[in-house]
């Protein structure tokens, strides 16, 4: 089922059953060994609007930069990621893919690691402009950047410096005006500041909300926890071991939480004022992720559940709710006292944990 914005127009991007398999071969497999099969992203569906932001949760391992790289071409993928025009983006030859690719850019994770170390600052953000726009003169290359550098709060006299010689949020700074130059329609940020000082992330987070404002770009923004994506927001999509838990605008997500796993990551989520972070009570997620290898039957979060019933191992639940929030949980809904408790005794004696097999 296709998750769509309501009332909205034509989408940027329509999301339709992407999966990501990647074929496991282990050391001592024989040429004929079948590989084991990795499901990194097991059917997702949502759609982007136009300017829109869609914020990704999920712990670590949860298919989320899979699901990004997917998008562009990086990982081996079916489905459908059909573009505004028209286009299926998945399975497209890497030379036609390239003409996307000033539509849709990344900015990643770790910016320093990310960018040319051989490379000045003024070359690294010209690179794409001079790959999808070959025809400009080296000074509106050169004036391009400036204006760019500018706009993402770099000084544009340090064009001809070196990465190494700017701290991790300015090396992120470049990171989004390389993204920007060439005037892409939807910029993927996958975990932009999940390796800045914290006192930096809200800097590097307003910058992308202001450039998403001024410029209506699209956002997906990738973050392993729902505390960073909700102000920049406008819907937020949890993952689960490569499956949508649930999609909803950021306000219904963090004021209703429905599934169970949205509701455990969000009550670790910090809580400014000290006494009410004193009394909160954390859901804990009992158990290690399931391998992908080989995921539980129908939910795959019924394992970790403190709800989990045998149809939660027989049926996969389907996203269901209204347009504005969609749950895939075949028991939706705040969890009660007792199931919190039983989620914390599980998390303290974990051969409490025999779900429905
Ligand atoms: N190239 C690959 N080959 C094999 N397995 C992979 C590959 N890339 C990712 N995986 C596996 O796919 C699953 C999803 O990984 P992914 O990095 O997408 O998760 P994530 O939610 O982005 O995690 P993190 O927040 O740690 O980046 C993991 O089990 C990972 O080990």
């Amino acid at each position: 089922m296709t998750v769509a914005d309501p009332g909205a127009a034509a989408p940027l991007l329509d999301v339709q059953d992407l999966r990501v398999t990647f074929p496991i071969r282990r050391e001592g497999d024989m040429p004929w060994t079948r590989p084991r099969l990795l499901h990194a992203v097991g059917g997702v569906d949502f759609t982007l609007q136009p300017g829109e932001t869609l914020g990704i949760v999920g712990e670590s391992g949860s298919g989320k930069s899979t699901l990004a790289r997917a998008l562009i071409g990086l990982a081996p993928s079916t489905g459908r990621a059909i573009w505004q025009d028209g286009t299926n983006l998945i399975g497209l030859s890497p030379r036609k893919m390239l003409s996307y690719r000033s539509d849709i850019q990344m900015v990643f994770q770790d910016p320093l690691a990310s960018l040319n170390p051989r490379m000045t600052v003024g070359q690294i953000i010209a690179e794409p402009l001079r790959t999808h726009h070959p025809g400009l003169s080296r000074d509106e290359v050169r004036d391009r950047v400036k204006q760019m550098m500018e706009r993402v709060g770099l000084l544009p006299n340090q064009i001809n410096r070196y990465p190494h010689e700017f701290s991790g949020g300015q090396c992120q700074r470049i990171g989004i005006a390389r993204a920007l130059i060439v005037g892409p329609k939807l910029v993927i940020c996958d975990e932009p500041v999940s390796a800045l000082d914290v006192s930096i992330q809200a800097q590097v987070i307003n910058l992308l909300a202001d450039l998403q404002r001024d410029l209506g770009l699209a956002l997906i923004f990738i973050a392993h926890d729902l505390s960073v994506v909700k102000h920049i927001s406008d819907r937020v999509l949890v993952m689960y071991l490569g499956r949508v838990m649930e999609i909803a605008r950021a306000a219904s997500l963090y004021d209703a939480p429905q599934h169970p796993y949205t509701q455990a990551l969000l009550s670790a989520v910090p809580v400014p004022d000290p006494a009410l972070e004193r009394s909160k009570t954390v859901i804990p997620l009992a158990g290690d992720l399931p391998s992908p290898m080989n995921p539980p039957s129908g939910c795959v979060f019924r394992t970790r559940c403190p709800r989990a019933q045998q149809t939660c191992a027989d049926v996969v639940p389907p996203l269901l709710g209204s347009p504005d929030h969609l749950t895939a949980c075949h028991f939706p809904g705040p969890l009660t006292r007792e199931e919190i408790a039983l989620a914390i005794a599980r998390e303290a004696q974990p051969d409490l944990m025999d779900a429905p097999a």
